[in-house]
């Protein structure tokens, strides 16, 4: 499946989330410097930039596990402060890291209602319910197109691409209004990549959840993303729809180092009356 499959996200579509003018220092070294970035109701928002960028640390302030210098977040149109992981999740939103923070030996379904585990009462005593876990598990991860052999086998026998699919569909199983992705493709091959993708195209369709997706590859944006944010020395150097840029576009910005305002000013110059 690629973007021409999927229609264009509606131009209606509400804003979910704002952050503005972020600025984030640690000592001498500054991360973000007045960062500002949107994100609509059902949208695939890409955040790239070179290692250093800072898109973990914008990632991690919308997250609650930093809290900026300056600026602002607004999260469905009110004014939010997170002073932890936990407020973040209290809003809606949701990340998943690249450690996944799955256990390995413990099955899919198990993985699946960590910490939030069905119980039924047998002779007097609080038992785990297994069958019902295991079949809202296999239900759940049906709806999201998910496959894999069994949600009894553990998540040590799944294979990479598998076990960032079952991290996402338990981040989104208490319905996120926002789900951040820290390089979901990091270190996949391509089959592997492509179960992630395909997980993320059918996110993108149902368009419930909002995506934010820090990812490498400028070719699988183009794929499932409808707009690019290109972080630069802590700076927005391109805000784009995939639909309005392209791979090329992307990657001579990306090189250049400079924003396509900035390179097209620089065209001008050049070439008055072309840009
Ligand atoms: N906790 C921290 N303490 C000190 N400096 C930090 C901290 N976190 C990030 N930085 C610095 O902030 C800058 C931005 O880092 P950040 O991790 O956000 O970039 P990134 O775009 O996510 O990079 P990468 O793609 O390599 O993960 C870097 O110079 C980094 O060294």
């Amino acid at each position: 499946m690629n973007t021409q499959d999927i229609p264009p996200l509606s131009k209606d579509s509400p804003v979910v989330l704002e952050m503005s003018n972020i600025s984030k220092s640690f000592g001498a070294v500054t991360a973000l410097v007045d960062v500002s970035i949107k994100l609509r109701q059902g949208e695939v928002l890409a955040l790239v930039g070179d290692n250093g960028a800072g898109k973990s640390t914008l990632i991690k302030i919308l997250s609650g596990f930093h809290q900026p210098d300056t600026g602002t977040i607004v999260s469905q149109g009110k004014e939010v402060r997170f002073a932890s992981p936990r407020d973040a999740r209290a809003q809606g939103i949701e990340t998943v890291y690249q450690d996944l923070a799955l256990i390995g030996d413990l099955s899919v379904f198990h993985n699946m209602f960590l910490g939030r585990e069905y119980h039924k009462r047998f002779l007097g005593l609080n038992l785990l319910d297994n069958r019902k876990m295991r079949e809202q598990a296999q239900l759940y991860l049906d709806t999201l197109g998910i496959s894999i052999p069994s949600v009894n086998s553990t998540v040590d026998l799944l294979s990479g691409g598998q076990r960032q699919c079952i991290a996402v569909a338990r981040s989104i199983y208490s319905s996120p209004k926002i789900l951040v992705l820290d390089e979901p493709l990091a270190a996949l091959g391509v089959r592997e990549s492509a179960h992630v993708l395909g997980l993320i195209q059918n996110l993108r369709q149902q368009r419930q959840v909002s995506v934010i997706l820090i990812v490498h590859n400028y070719n699988q944006i183009f794929e499932v993303c409808d707009r690019i944010n290109f972080l630069h020395s802590g700076e927005v150097a391109l805000d784009a729809s995939t639909a309005d840029t392209s791979e090329e576009e992307l990657i001579r910005i990306v090189k250049s180092g400079l924003g396509r305002k900035a390179i097209d000013a620089a065209a001008a110059e050049v070439r008055p009356g072309l840009v």
